[in-house]
């Protein structure tokens, strides 16, 4: 396969031994964006759309299995219609429960190297959200990165205040104070990518993403989710789960708002994202502890003692019961399906 002329698009080193036997028209890309049922797709030598093929269709098992933003896919044809044949296995992968009461996974981005975990220091500073979203990072497999926006806005005490908090809490965490709006903190974040690696900005609705990433690459980018016309027949784009390539060679996606994401993989991100529980639970005298009402619970004893702070406790002790929740659902339909 010919990769040579996709170097803006990502490091792809890591894809090219799985893919040494394809076809020879097959050629490899990788997603910008996806909008309706069709894709955009950057190839070495320009942006084409795509479809997807009838077998990659009839074949995936779930949607999860369907290309999203990021992801390293092999397509055949040429521009008159290209279709979208495979896709890659994935290095990381962003997912959520989705918004509601249904329990299905949904794959938000794949191939992250970092995430930027967006909280504005106005009034969506939570600290049990960030730790959430800290979760969902770590279980995809995703490094975090944590950048605390628009800090023009509270007394610098306060901004002090929370710096020292999230540090605290993370401190092995790469961690920025960041005015978007007034460009503050922007030469530091840039100073922190690296051509090649692919970032994603994701928080709430209204932090500034947006008006990071177009400060962070100097123009505006997100706003319009333009991309370059001439290779995609006019396409307009409107999708906010949009790749960028930054002339410095890295990759950045945007992410729209989340209102809520819900945890659906967590073992790994709340062993990650607690490290201290996770060690505590070692000396449990109960191998599956719930840190609930068993004697002996090491947990439990550090929050009695006051070394383990108790509101850090209760978070754990939530999303580890979404967590929990989300794979009972699953496994009951799983069980119903495999019935029927
Ligand atoms: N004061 C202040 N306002 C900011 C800063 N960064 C962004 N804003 C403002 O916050 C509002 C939301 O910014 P966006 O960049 O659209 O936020 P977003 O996270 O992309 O929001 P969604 O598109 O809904 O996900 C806009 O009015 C921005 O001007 C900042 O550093 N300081
Ligand atoms: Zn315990």
């Amino acid at each position: 396969m010919n990769f040579s002329g996709l170097k803006d698009a990502g490091s792809f080193e890591y894809w090219k031994k799985h893919f040494t036997d394809l076809p020879a028209d097959w050629s490899p890309g990788r997603v910008i964006t996806t909008f309706k049922k069709r894709y955009l797709i950057k190839i070495s030598n320009g942006l084409v759309e795509g479809d997807l093929s009838g077998r990659l269709k009839h074949n995936a098992g779930s949607p999860v299995d369907l290309p999203v933003v990021g992801d390293w896919v092999a397509i055949s044809g040429d521009r008159q219609q290209v279709l979208i044949r495979r896709v890659f296995p994935r290095k990381s992968v962003l997912t959520r429960k989705t918004a509601g009461r249904t329990f299905e996974k949904q794959v938000l981005a794949a191939n992250v190297d970092v995430a930027f975990i967006v909280q504005a220091l106005d009034r969506d500073y939570n600290l049990n959200r960030l730790e959430r979203y800290m979760t969902v990072v770590y279980s995809g497999n995703i490094t975090p990165a944590v950048v605390l926006n628009k800090v023009d806005i509270p007394e610098e005490h306060e901004v002090k205040c929370r710096f020292e908090e999230v540090r605290k809490r993370f401190p092995e965490t790469m961690l920025f104070l960041v005015s978007a709006l007034y460009g503050k903190g922007i030469e530091e974040i840039r100073h922190f990518l690296e051509p090649g690696l692919t970032f994603c900005l994701v928080g709430s609705s209204g932090v500034g993403k947006s008006t990071l990433i177009n400060a962070i690459a100097g123009e505006n980018l997100a706003e319009t989710g333009d991309v370059s016309t001439s290779t995609t027949k006019g396409v307009h784009i409107t999708s906010r789960r949009q790749l960028h390539m930054l002339s410095n060679g890295t990759i950045l996606i945007d992410m729209p708002g989340l209102r809520e994401i819900g945890i659906a993989d967590a073992d790994e991100g709340l062993n990650k994202t607690f490290p201290r529980i996770f060690e505590l639970a070692a000396n449990c005298r109960f191998d599956d502890c719930t840190h609930t009402r068993e004697p002996d619970c090491a947990v439990k004893r550090a929050v009695n003692e006051g070394t383990l702070d108790v509101r850090q406790y209760e978070n754990y002790m939530n999303l580890r019961q979404e967590y929990k929740q989300y794979t009972q659902q699953v496994m009951e339909k799983t069980w119903k399906t495999s019935r029927k």
